[in-house]
């Protein structure tokens, strides 16, 4: 990275790098201390990573380095940091108390209050059933279409806080246009009481436009091609106002958002609405109101050595360009927050996927890493064999809730258990005399043991975060959010990234225009050889 001085963190790294876990546990006492922070409830355990203070001071330095103060205010004032969009970046705004955030001279919290208005009002009505379906009934199903940042949010958030819903509230999502997510669930639903809420930021994203149109189409052929009800069936949540309206729904069933929301951004805002429908507009603002309270700690914690989505980022950078270990997997042990690597995937990776610097520079130092992951305790009789055992160090960050008063004791001191020993083990893991001895203790030969015993060995020295919440409720989900959102703000600061746009995804869209004209006039225009022969292979099969 040229435009850092790494020569102190580089030196430290070689120093560091044979270390293990226990060893660094062993040089230092109370690392549980050192390495642990709290802000409002949430609870921050990196104590069981490849660190010390020395690494944590040189890390921090990084932060001066890049000017990450300047930085965070540019962003939450709404200068223009997307720079190859010209744009502010302010999905902060949406959760923000504060009463003027200029963007070109214009108050945009004017512009978000009065959104928020709309949609407040317009929960009140769907719920009282002031806004009824065609035929009277109420609205008790919520459709939501729309793909990445217009279903991933609204998802993750719905299953996390289900047990918040509406009374008699059903949600649905439809994001593939394979036609069987939609299918699947036109064949469940009840025209009368279904809202169907077309959810784009653009207007144009061609599965959503899809999903959409056959949507209506069916919901016509269902009502006698009753026009006039598709204004109480169909509303859109989209920055468009001109796509919105030729799609036919009307303005005032529109809701708002602006390009300083990015749409992997945009869950605070209107896309928010499926969200806000499905547990109440009062849930729906202590979710924003938890994202608030860690835009503060980001922003106003100046000390970053106490600042924890600049840690979680340091750390991420500390693996990713010394380690070189390039995947990172997020293991969320309460089921309903199975969505949240899904989630942060696109976050991360859609943010700081890149290889060229905000100035149009080649990057020659590795960004951001692959995030995946699922349920943790899913995760356990899967893939953790591969964690465990496996050639590659890939480290984790473990996100688990204190008490879910939703379930019950017996099964969350079962969670809770088994999240700790999973990250002693990957800390401390087993070696081969300890194996031996388990082997013999259970009556083994020693012969067969003195073998077997090589395939129980667990090198350990896998690093983990803990990430704890008081609770999965609306609030400290909404910080938890916030959390991952301001760790992608701070490595994109540090590899000199424009972490705001996602030129990578049009290249796949614009070939797939070709292809899609190819397969419609059955006549394939040039490509080169191997595509031009899957696609033959696909007219072959439609043609029959
Ligand atoms: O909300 P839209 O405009 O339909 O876009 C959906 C998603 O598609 C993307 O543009 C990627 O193709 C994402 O950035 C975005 O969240």
């Amino acid at each position: 990275m040229k435009h850092l001085n790494l020569a102190d963190l580089t030196n430290h790294f070689q120093e560091l790098k044979n270390k293990t876990l226990l060893e660094l546990f062993a040089e230092e006492k109370g690392r549980n201390q050192l390495y642990s922070l709290a802000y409002n409830g949430l609870h921050f355990d990196f104590s069981k990573n490849k660190i010390n203070q020395s690494t944590l001071a040189k890390l921090l330095d990084l932060t001066k380095q890049v000017k990450l103060s300047e930085h965070i205010e540019a962003m939450f004032s709404g200068q223009k940091i997307n720079n190859t969009e010209n744009r502010a970046v302010l999905h902060t705004a949406l959760r923000s108390e504060e009463t003027s955030v200029l963007v070109d001279g214009r108050n945009v919290i004017n512009d978000i209050s009065s959104v928020k208005k709309q949609m407040k009002s317009f929960c009140q009505k769907l719920h009282s059933g002031e806004h009824a379906g065609f035929s009277g009934k109420k609205i008790t199903h919520i459709i939501n279409i729309g793909i990445g940042g217009s279903d991933l949010g609204p998802v993750l958030v719905c299953q996390a806080l289900k047990p918040y819903r509406q009374a008699g509230m059903k949600i649905d999502f439809i994001s593939s246009v394979d036609g069987y997510m939609l299918n699947d669930i036109l064949a469940d639903i009840d025209p009368e009481t279904t809202l169907f809420v077309i959810a784009s930021k653009t207007f144009t994203t061609q599965e959503t436009m899809t999903n959409a149109m056959s949507a209506r189409k069916w919901f016509l052929s269902k009502t006698a091609n009753n026009t006039a009800a598709i204004a109480q069936h169909f509303i859109a949540l989209s920055t468009n106002e001109k796509a919105v309206t030729e799609f036919g729904i009307a303005k005032e069933n529109m809701f708002a958002f602006w390009d300083f929301v990015g749409g992997r951004y945009s869950l605070w805002s209107a896309i928010g609405l499926s969200i806000a429908l499905y547990i109440g507009y009062d849930n729906f603002e202590q979710l924003l109101a938890g994202a608030n309270s860690m835009d503060k700690h980001f922003r106003e914690t100046s000390d970053f050595s106490q600042n924890i989505p600049v840690i979680l980022a340091l750390l991420g950078i500390w693996y990713v360009n010394f380690f070189d270990y390039n995947s990172l997997i997020l293991s969320p042990y309460n089921t309903r927050l199975t969505r949240f690597p899904a989630y942060v995937q696109q976050l991360e990776m859609e943010s700081n996927g890149k290889s060229v610097d905000k100035n149009g520079q080649r990057i020659s130092y590795n960004t951001c890493p692959v995030v995946w992951g699922d349920s943790g305790i899913n995760g356990q009789h899967a893939y953790y064999q591969l964690l465990h055992q496996g050639s590659q160090i890939i480290p984790m960050d473990i996100i688990i809730a204190l008490s879910d008063r939703f379930s019950n004791k017996e099964h969350n001191d079962i969670l809770w258990s088994n999240a700790v020993a999973q990250a002693e083990a990957f800390m401390c893991g087993k070696t081969y005399e300890t194996a031996k001895a388990e082997l013999l203790s259970q009556g083994m030969s020693s012969t067969d043991a003195d073998e077997i015993a090589k395939h129980k060995i667990f090198d350990g020295n896998r690093p983990s975060n803990m990430i704890v919440l008081p609770e999965i409720s609306p609030y400290y989900l909404g910080m938890l959010i916030a959390l991952y959102e301001h760790k992608t703000f701070v490595q994109g600061v540090i590899w000199n990234i424009n972490s705001f746009d996602q030129m990578g995804v049009e290249l796949g869209k614009q070939l797939a225009k070709a292809v899609l004209k190819d397969i419609e006039t059955a006549v394939v225009s040039n490509h080169d050889e191997s595509t031009v022969a899957i696609i033959q292979h696909y007219l072959n099969f439609i043609s029959k």
